[in-house]
């Protein structure tokens, strides 16, 4: 039988993906598998290598990626981030929904492979929501807030192009864009908890 569709979240730094991916994991234990990045920028108080990303050199991602070890990768903000095959791979093979977490580069190029997805856009009310949200997280320097201002309205205008994304959520009240991310994902869901009793 043919595994669950992967998701694939993407939206501007700060939008709230991983605050939705979160409370998906939280609500639905081992029914969605995280596909854990590989990224060259420095880990965040709190985050762990193996879990969050795998964080790496430069040098040793380029190796890796020159290898044919990645489905995709890009330059965000200064950094390299990118989707092992392995990553993807080893969500598939306990059965569970594939979420992944990627910049706008990264749905583009998503687009070339045979992952076949559920694609969704979690976008801010405003820019000037999503900076506030950015701030408070403080998880930026100023110099590196800037950057994602910039690439977010970059995103904003790409997200635009028809056929881009399955569905849209605009993340302003957080329990109303969860009830949208369910709601799109519910048959993947069944799909996977009915394989679960078999
Ligand atoms: N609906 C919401 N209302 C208010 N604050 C929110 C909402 N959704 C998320 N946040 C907050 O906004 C901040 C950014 O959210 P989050 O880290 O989930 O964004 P992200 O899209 O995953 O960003 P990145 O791409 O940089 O990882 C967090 O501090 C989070 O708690
Ligand atoms: N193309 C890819 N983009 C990725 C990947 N993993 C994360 N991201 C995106 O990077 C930015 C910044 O993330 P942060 O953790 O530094 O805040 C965000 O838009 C993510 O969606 C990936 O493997 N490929």
């Amino acid at each position: 039988m043919q595994g669950p569709r992967p998701v694939v979240l993407s939206g501007p730094s700060g939008a709230g993906k991983s605050t939705l991916i979160k409370k998906l994991f939280k609500d639905y234990e081992n029914i969605f598998g995280f596909s854990v990045s590989h990224t060259t920028r420095q880990p965040r108080p709190g985050e762990v290598n193996g879990k969050d990303y795998h964080f790496v050199t430069r040098e040793e991602m380029k190796k890796e990626i020159d290898a044919g070890e990645f489905l995709e990768h890009a330059e965000f903000s200064g950094n390299m981030y990118g989707t092992s095959k392995a990553a993807v791979q080893a969500v598939q093979a306990q059965n569970q929904i594939c979420v992944l977490d990627v910049d706008i580069q990264g749905v583009k190029n998503i687009k070339r492979t045979d992952l076949n997805p559920i694609y969704i856009s979690v976008q801010p009310p405003s820019m000037d929501v999503l900076e506030k949200r950015l701030r408070d997280r403080q998880t930026e320097t100023e110099e590196s807030l800037l950057k994602r201002l910039s690439a977010a309205r970059v995103d904003l205008e790409l997200s635009k192009e028809p056929g881009l994304f399955d569905l849209v959520i605009v993340n302003d009240d957080l329990e109303k864009a969860y009830s949208e991310l369910k709601e799109v994902l519910l048959k993947e869901i069944q799909k996977t908890q009915e394989s679960r009793k078999s």
